[in-house]
């Protein structure tokens, strides 16, 4: 009877783990049909024409007829009755001989009155495709920019030109707020351009009122919000009083509006749309290609990166302007003393300076007096030097669009650029912890490091795929690293390593301890406190290769975040992730795509770059590297052979698994009814010294799984214990009584046990509880919750029975 139960039980328990695989490949599936259908979507959108109108967020309506090719070429040809005033004026006033792809067409557009958003890179002039339109309408045009000193970097150069532009903003003086709401209702017009912020539209209603009347006499020509994605929380900048912008349209209706930003997703642009109230709106979305930036990403192996950036700043960069981004405030700091250091004329740029010496670092650099301007992010929007020759990231961004933004500061003038970011395994997680609260952070972080980890596909490539843009892999012209030195990679076939180090975690989740992704690290190299290397089973890959494992299974969803906030900081620890159930299934497996190890060197430029600028002092560190590099290499491959050996030998039915198996060192001694009753009997009069050495000694002699019908027995033996002795009995009244003792005195063992240990020096419940649950024994593939279920129905069971 209990054997019926416990066979049931166990049935029970292999459908349910079956079901909950089925279920989660379902999910994978609809997950990946919903991706892809979304993806041929924008696809046919695409190819219907170069631009299309955006539909209204959450609009059930068919879309609208696209905004054709043949349109856009209507208004990026045609004359119109402006079209001469305009050509004079971008000459003349702009000093510019021609337009760049898609300004004319913007023009034109706004200037008859149409609603646009404009999706141009960073650097490709923006701006003048409402500052000409300006100049050639009657009154002023009203523009929304998110920072003062955006503004004032605008006016300076308005002023240059002699286009007659002024700010209202919180820090205008009353005298020039009173001539500036003057003139809003002149009909002679003393500027053209009105620069605000969102919280000026926000907060005064006087200006509002201005605004209201300037309306009523024809003088708001046009209202520009530049950097418009920061209306949509999805946006990357998101600004709350950018929400409220909605008024503008709904006041002032017949004012055609211009958006502009250089990085928005097409489900940005819905959001902004539905924000600024604005109808139908035509898109306009230039190229995201930089055709002269050069991406590269690097290894970041240790805090030599600083050195790397100096030296590439010395050679390849000599005398030229670059950024160099970095993470924090503090880096920023330490960053820029480094570089100073080495001879480098570098400072450091963050929010927390103030703001004359900001402008200070600014301008010095602008005059070339600076080189190198170390800076956190707060270094970005209104920075317009032309000749900047490189953008480094000592630490990556937190998403593509940043990244984005950021390496296209790089190269305005269309001279060629470089744009290198470092990818280090720590700093994606003191990156996570910055997102944490923003709605998609840490989906636009898996982005960016999923950029970071791509060593098969162009970088152009996905980023276009990021902004939804049909790309031709060619059309990057060997203008990143994976184009340049294509090939560069090796499959790997990781569901082992996956599921060893997927085990540490479900392992550590089981005795409620949590690991960081270092001490994973650490734990799988066989580099964590001894305890736990007994129990693990350590890998032989190098650093790069568990650490990018990591990385992989945390952007396929095997691993997830878990965050833990104190007052003072939040910690970032690693959990199962939804996937890793799967792992649980023989036949699933993982592959990654792993850059040969250290092979990043080969690429020519890097490896030309940094042989020959090896210092002498670091020429010993540097052939140490090498040589392990050299070993690293010769292992991946030797484990690649043996990868492909196995699945070989998998496809001809002989693949044997290696006999070495993982022991779980949490068990619970469910002792075999024969012979333990008499050992459990000696173990109760044993010394405790004694009792603790009998789970040693099988930890020592781990039960090898497929190694024998032996092995299948003691197995067997283990899971389903009181089997043979199921009828009641004496010997069954006196096994239960044995199974009491031997609980209560487990019981007591961890009452005494977590007393000593929670006075020794570690404190918290973990420590007091690792000890003796060491001691307890499960058998294999158990968990605690497992052993204490089946332990629980024998027991009941044998106790009704008795009953
Ligand atoms: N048709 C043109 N020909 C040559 N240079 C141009 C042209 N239009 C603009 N520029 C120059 C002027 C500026 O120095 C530079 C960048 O223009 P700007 O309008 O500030 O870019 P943007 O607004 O797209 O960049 P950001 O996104 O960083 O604000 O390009």
């Amino acid at each position: 009877m209990a054997n019926d139960i416990d066979d049931a039980q166990a049935e029970l328990d292999s459908v349910e783990a079956e079901l909950e695989m089925v279920e989660l490949q379902i999910s994978e599936l609809l997950e990946k049909q919903t991706k892809l259908s979304s993806r041929k979507n924008k696809l046919l959108q695409i190819l219907e024409g170069a631009c299309s109108s955006a539909q209204p967020s959450g609009s059930s309506k068919p879309p609208k007829p696209s905004f054709s090719r043949q349109d856009l070429q209507h208004y990026e040809e045609s004359d119109f009755s402006w079209s001469k005033e305009a050509q004079a004026k971008l000459c003349n006033m702009f000093q510019l001989s021609k337009f760049r792809p898609l300004q004319r067409a913007a023009i034109n557009l706004s200037m008859s009155g149409k609603d646009l958003f404009l999706v141009m890179p960073t650097g490709r002039g923006k701006s003048l495709c409402y500052q000409l339109p300006a100049l050639c309408s009657k009154g002023f045009t009203l523009v929304i920019a998110p920072l003062v000193s955006l503004m004032e970097d605008q006016l300076m150069y308005l002023k240059c030109i002699n286009v007659p532009a002024v700010t209202l903003n919180a820090s205008s003086t009353k005298e020039d707020s009173k001539q500036v709401l003057a003139g809003m209702t002149d009909k002679n017009s003393p500027f053209k351009l009105l620069y605000v912020t969102p919280e000026k539209i926000a907060k005064s209603k006087l200006l509002m009122s201005k605004l209201e009347k300037s309306y009523n006499m024809g003088l708001l020509a046009r209202i520009a919000v530049d950097e418009v994605h920061c209306c949509s929380q999805w946006g990357h900048d998101f600004r709350p009083d950018y929400k409220l912008l909605g008024i503008l349209k709904r006041q002032f209706p017949k004012v055609p509006l211009v958006g502009l930003t250089a990085t928005a997703t097409s489900n940005v642009l819905k959001d902004c749309q539905k924000i600024l109230c604005v109808q139908e709106p035509i898109t306009l979305t230039a190229p995201f290609n930089r055709p002269n930036l050069y991406y590269e990403v690097r290894f970041k192996h240790n805090e030599d990166c600083t050195h790397q950036i100096a030296e590439l700043i010395k050679e390849r960069y000599k005398n030229q302007s670059g950024i160099v981004y970095v993470f924090s405030q503090k880096d920023a700091e330490v960053v820029a003393t480094d570089l100073q250091k080495r001879n480098i004329v570098a400072q450091p740029y963050h929010a927390n300076m103030e703001p004359s010496d900001k402008s200070l670092v600014h301008q010095r650099w602008s005059s070339k007096k600076i080189q190198v301007v170390v800076a956190t992010v707060a270094f970005g929007m209104g920075i317009d030097k032309a000749d900047v020759r490189f953008v480094i990231h000592h630490t990556i961004s937190k998403s593509i669009e940043n990244y984005y933004q950021e390496s296209g500061r790089a190269g305005r003038d269309d001279g060629s650029a470089d744009c290198i970011v470092f990818f280090g395994f720590a700093d994606i997680f003191r990156l996570s912890t910055m997102v944490v609260m923003e709605n998609t952070g840490q989906q636009k972080l898996h982005n960016m490091v999923a950029y970071c980890q791509n060593v098969d596909r162009c970088r152009r490539a996905m980023m276009a795929i990021h902004f939804d843009e049909v790309w031709n892999d060619d059309e990057c012209n060997q203008m990143c690293d994976v184009c340049r030195h294509g090939n560069d990679y090796i499959t790997m076939d990781i569901t082992t390593h996956a599921r060893d180090v997927v085990t540490i975690v479900e392992m550590a989740s089981s005795m409620d301890e949590k690991l960081t992704p270092l001490k994973v690290c650490d734990a799988w190299m066989g580099k964590g406190p001894a305890k736990h290397r007994k129990t693990i089973k350590v890998t032989s890959l190098s650093r790069v290769e568990v650490e990018s494992i990591i990385i992989h299974l945390l952007l396929h969803g095997y691993f997830s975040e878990d965050f833990s906030f104190t007052p003072y900081t939040t910690h970032f620890y690693l959990k199962l992730g939804r996937k890793a159930a799967l792992l649980k299934n023989g036949n699933h497996s993982i592959t990654m795509k792993m850059r040969r190890v250290m092979s990043h060197t080969t690429a020519e430029t890097q490896e030309e770059v940094e042989t020959a600028l090896i210092d002498v002092s670091n020429m010993a560190v540097q052939r140490h590297n090498k040589t392990k590099i050299h070993k690293d290499h010769q292992n991946m491959e030797k484990r690649l052979v043996q990868n492909h050996i196995e699945s070989l030998a998998w496809e001809a039915g002989e693949y044997v698994k290696p006999t070495s198996v993982f022991e779980v060192d949490v068990e619970v001694n469910l002792v075999e009814e024969r012979n333990c009753a008499s050992e459990e009997e000696k173990g109760l009069k044993n010394s405790p010294e004694q009792q603790s050495s009998s789970p040693k000694r099988r930890q020592k002699q781990p039960l090898p799984r497929n190694c024998g019908a032996d092995a299948d027995q003691a197995e067997a033996d283990l899971v389903s214990a009181p089997s043979e002795l199921s009828i009641i009995s004496a010997a069954a009244v006196e096994e239960l009584h044995h199974l009491h003792s031997y609980y209560s005195k487990q019981l007591r063992r961890i009452n005494y046990i977590s007393h000593e240990h929670l006075q020794s020096s570690q404190p918290g419940m973990l420590t007091c509880m690792r000890e003796p649950f060491k001691s307890l024994r499960f058998p294999l593939k158990t968990t605690i919750a497992k052993g204490a279920r089946n332990v629980w129905t024998r027991v009941s069971m044998r106790r009704k029975l008795i009953q």
